[in-house]
């Protein structure tokens, strides 16, 4: 899996976001991958985010970002997809936690509810973040299936 390149995907509605975004993830020397929308036409967010989901099961990438206008339809529709843990955020903390406690892959955001540099700094939290494991591994395993005792619950 390309551990330096990040999936970038977004309705119409994120187009704008996403590319901001795009930039600072080459300041910081990593590669993107680009899905689109690569204009501001009126497109499905769930058919991006089923193109994100698929670059991530090809290990074409390592993290996803996700755009629409609120980013819950395109968090939703990612997270339909059992290789995918996306996470709505809308400040660094939820960023942070994000990756800390979920493992995170993907970021969603909402660009008509988030300004740049509040999404900006979402990204950098959410790349610069490592998992925190243990106890937050065995709850990780539990949302794709991977452990399934009654009893593992601590
Ligand atoms: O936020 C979104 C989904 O959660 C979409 O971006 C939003 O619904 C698009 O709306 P419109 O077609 O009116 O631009």
């Amino acid at each position: 899996m390309p551990e330096n390149t990040v999936v970038l995907a977004a309705d119409h509605a994120g187009y704008e976001l996403k590319n901001t975004l795009k930039v600072v993830i080459e300041e910081r020397g990593l590669k993107v991958l680009d899905l689109g929308a690569h204009n501001g036409d009126s497109i499905d967010y769930p058919d991006m985010a089923a193109a994100l989901a698929k670059a991530l099961a090809d290990g074409r990438a390592y993290r996803g970002v996700l755009v629409c206008g609120t980013g819950i339809g395109i968090s939703i529709a990612a997270n339909r997809h059992l290789h995918i843990r996306a996470a709505l955020c809308h400040d660094v903390t939820t960023a942070r936690l994000a990756r800390q406690h979920n493992d995170a892959n993907v970021l969603a955001m909402g660009s008509r509810v988030l300004g740049p540099s509040v999404a900006r700094d979402c990204l950098e939290a959410f790349l610069d973040t490592p998992f925190e494991g243990g106890r937050h591994q065995r709850r990780v395993d539990k949302l794709s299936g991977a452990a399934t005792s009654p009893d593992s619950n601590r």
